[in-house]
């Protein structure tokens, strides 16, 4: 019934498939070899090249940094082993680029002050892909001048000031809730948190559909930033591409309704930067933001501020449950400061001025925690970092986690200590929020939501 294989048309597609993948192996070879052999000729004229492997051809270490991903480990894994094999400046190849990790402060400095000569941030494109090529993260340098210089005005004082009072009340409301669970899982909770100040502060969206669609879909683009970029149908990152269309529809719809006056006044981030817009045409001087820089720039902060500050919080507990000492001078502080705001509904943003402690746990925290565990940038021409040779076009990434926790930079690194910030600290030795024009937007509304969430934590709960 059944006709066997026999059509000579099959067997001689297969020899050619094999004949094609062999050429293909040979020449990947011989590039291989190429490249080794120019590396090695310039190794034997005395400019040295970081050390590290640059693994196979074409795809260097890319399975090597996703399984690092996917470990349960986390990210930083990846570097963490390389930097103990191969010591402060290493090289590797990872999505077919060469990048270099390097963790002295020195070279925090020099690339951090260089933006424009010859160093400049940039995401690898599949991050572009999904947080938009107008985002704030991935603007070059002229770009990036101009949309900062529109969006710093929103992290005014004002703005801080509000985001506090809005903040502690929904610390309040949840902080409620997690009487009723015999298991609170920080992280989750954090997130939730987290999200819904941002949204408020970002958009006014407080309940709803459209807020609970933002959220999985917002959920879809993170996850998808650190998988691997294939775009079939199923993949992670195919999921993130996929929310990020939705989540720009529901923008768009945000900002039609607000420029049609269907929604109320609000005083949020939108409606400043729609505010702004118009200021801007009427006196034609300002750059003017277009509806995409806009949104993609909502999306940028919302990310941006959500997964780290939630992450914050959260290592923040866990230091916090682990140093009973701390934990007990810290509780005295806030039952202070609680008595003389008793009388108060919500914490003020000079209240937070009051806790000169919980400032310094929430430093040690972020210190210890390196939410950002590294910091990207492009190298634009061929230079030298910690006595070696980097070439134009690859990627030099401070690995921040490795100068946060070097014994030569803060004495028994592993330890929690958040009176190691009663003295000064050493340039470009605290560099949780980064250093120089691309310093993160949001620090202080960070900062500040930490410490509100201290502050309740503490003096609601033994
Ligand atoms: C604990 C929480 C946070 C941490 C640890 C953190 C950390 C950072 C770091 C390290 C950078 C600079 C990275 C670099 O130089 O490559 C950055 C940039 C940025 N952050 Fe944050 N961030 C936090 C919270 C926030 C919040 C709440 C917002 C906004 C509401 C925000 C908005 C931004 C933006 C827009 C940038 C890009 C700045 C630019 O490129 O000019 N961040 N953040």
């Amino acid at each position: 019934m059944f006709k066997l294989v026999e059509d000579p048309c099959y067997y001689c597609l297969c020899f050619y498939a094999v004949l094609v993948l062999g050429a293909l192996l040979c020449l990947a070879s011989q590039l291989w070899k190429m490249l080794k052999q120019l590396n090695d000729e310039e190794e034997s004229r005395g400019v040295e090249i970081p050390p590290g492997s640059l693994g196979f051809p074409f795809i260097g270490e890319t399975v090597q940094f996703m399984a690092a991903i996917n470990s349960g480990k986390g990210f930083y894994e990846f570097v963490r082993v390389r930097s103990l094999r191969y010591g402060n400046c290493f090289k590797t190849n990872i999505f077919g680029e060469t990048h270099v990790f390097v963790s002295r402060t020195e070279s925090a400095k020099a690339i951090l002050n260089n933006e424009l000569g010859k160093f400049t941030k940039r995401y690898i494109k599949s991050i572009a892909e999904l947080v938009g090529n107008q985002s704030l993260l991935c603007a070059s340098y002229h770009q990036h001048k101009l949309l900062r210089g529109r969006l710093v005005h929103l992290f005014s004082t004002n703005s801080i000031s509000l985001l506090v009072k809005q903040f502690d009340q929904l610390i309040l409301n949840n902080l409620n809730c997690w009487e009723d669970g015999a298991t609170v899982i920080v992280l989750d909770q954090a997130l939730k948190i987290t999200f819904k100040a941002m949204c408020k502060m970002l958009l006014s969206l407080e309940s709803g559909q459209e807020l609970e669609d933002l959220q999985e879909d917002v959920g879809h683009v993170c996850k998808a930033m650190l998988a691997f970029p294939l775009r079939f149908p199923g993949t992670q990152f195919y999921k993130g591409l996929q929310a990020r269309k939705r989540i720009m529809s529901t923008l768009e719809k945000i900002i039609r309704r607000r420029r049609e006056g269907l929604d109320s006044k609000n005083e949020d981030f939108l409606q400043h930067l729609l505010a702004e817009d118009e200021n801007s045409c009427s006196d034609g001087l300002m750059y003017r933001l277009s509806d995409a820089e806009i949104q993609d720039n909502i999306l940028t902060m919302i990310i941006a501020g959500q997964d780290t500050t939630a992450s914050a919080i959260t290592w923040m507990v866990k230091y916090l449950g682990e140093n009973q000492k701390v934990l007990d001078q810290l509780k005295a502080e806030q039952l202070q400061l609680a008595e003389k705001t008793s009388k108060k509904l919500f914490l003020t943003l000079d209240d937070l001025n009051e806790m000169p402690y919980a400032s310094k746990v929430v430093k040690e925290s972020l210190r210890m925690a390196s939410v950002v565990p590294w910091f990207p940038r492009l190298v634009l021409q061929d230079c030298e970092i910690e006595g070696y040779k980097i070439k134009k076009g690859w990627n030099v990434n401070i690995d921040v986690k490795s100068i946060h926790l070097d014994p030569m930079v803060y004495s028994e690194p592993n330890n929690f200590n958040p009176s190691r910030f009663d003295d000064e600290s050493k340039p470009y030795s605290f560099l949780a929020f980064g250093m120089g024009s691309r310093t993160c937007l949001g620090m202080n509304m960070a900062k500040a939501m930490m410490l509100v969430f201290l502050h309740r934590f503490l003096t609601t709960y033994k």
